[in-house]
């Protein structure tokens, strides 16, 4: 996601780093990104921790659980008053951000854009989406959002991104999970009557804490919801299964793991979301 930002944010005129891990293979590099309209190129500078130029502008693409170690091995860096742009899935993570870098406007950004890495520096842009992009303490939209709105990508302002990141929670905790540990397309859930009923009854425990969290709208929904993003991704999927084929760290804490969490907060037991979270975090060891 950061390579299909990047290029975006250089399509519309801005200037981008790339902060990769440590050892950087040059200083410059150029992003391809690949999709059905042809091919895309971005040149970028390529920097890492070590750098020492001040950051005017961060991107966070990271996974949910590389977040705070991403961030914080650069913190040092930010020009006051920087505003910081997350932009992965799940929720869980601003916490550390109140603590951490109290000073810095915190935006999140919620995409159904679709890419993935073929090599370093070259993407994919498999599937047109859109993103969202808003302040979960409130502020209003920010003079860089145009940087965004100018680009070849799909971004509106979402003044209620809580809402929206919650909903988009509420419909990964129903599907990923169970793809993950069936290891099933996401269709497969309306097909199988065993894993249909699982779906069900996922959605009437995210029902009971959306509403006991303050989120009716999510309550109300979620069973048409879940149903019509199965039903419209039946042949994907899900990142949570790609994420175990791959054998990569689930980001099973920032989805379930929070829903449990504000559950627990609630005091409201939600067992079935509680025996996911323990298995898929079973199959992250
Ligand atoms: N891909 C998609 O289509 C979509 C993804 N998302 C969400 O966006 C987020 C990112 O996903 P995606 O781009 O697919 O993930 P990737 O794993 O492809 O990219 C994450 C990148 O973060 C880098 N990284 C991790 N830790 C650090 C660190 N400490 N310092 C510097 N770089 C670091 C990784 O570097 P390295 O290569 O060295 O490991 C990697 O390049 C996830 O939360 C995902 O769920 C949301 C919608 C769609
Ligand atoms: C909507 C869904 C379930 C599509 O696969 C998704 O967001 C994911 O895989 O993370």
């Amino acid at each position: 996601m950061g390579c299909l930002f990047a290029t975006a944010i250089g399509s519309a005129g801005g200037r981008v780093s790339l902060l990769l891990r440590p050892p950087l293979p040059a200083t410059r590099g150029e992003i391809t990104v690949e999709s059905v309209e042809g091919n895309r190129t971005c040149p970028v500078t390529l920097d890492d921790q070590n750098g020492t130029s001040r950051i005017e502008q961060l991107l966070v693409c990271t996974k949910a659980n590389d977040i705070t170690d991403a961030v914080a091995g650069i913190a040092h860096r930010l020009k006051p008053g920087a505003p910081i742009l997350l932009a992965a899935n799940g929720m869980g993570y601003l916490d550390w951000f109140d603590r951490e870098l109290p000073d810095h406007p915190i935006y999140c950004c919620l995409s159904t854009e679709g890419a993935y890495r073929i090599a370093p520096l070259h993407i994919r842009h498999a599937g047109r989406g859109r993103s969202l992009i808003g302040s979960p303490a409130g502020l209003p939209a920010p003079d860089w959002l145009q940087d965004w709105t100018a680009s070849f990508l799909d971004v509106q302002w979402e003044n209620a991104i809580n809402r929206a990141q919650w909903h988009k929670l509420a419909i990964n905790c129903a599907i990923n999970p169970l793809t993950a540990l069936y290891r099933c397309r996401n269709g497969e859930l309306a097909r199988n009557e065993v894993l249909k009923v699982l779906v069900e009854q996922l959605c009437d425990e995210i029902s009971i804490v959306s509403a006991a969290a303050g989120f009716g709208d999510t309550a109300a929904t979620i069973h048409r919801d879940v149903a019509g993003v199965i039903a419209g991704t039946a042949a994907n999927r899900s990142s949570m299964l790609q994420d175990v084929i791959a054998g990569r760290t689930t980001e099973i804490n920032f989805i379930t793991g929070y829903l449990l969490s504000t559950a627990e907060r609630l005091n409201i037991d939600a067992p079935l979301h509680r025996q996911l979270l323990q298995q898929v975090t079973e199959l992250d060891l």
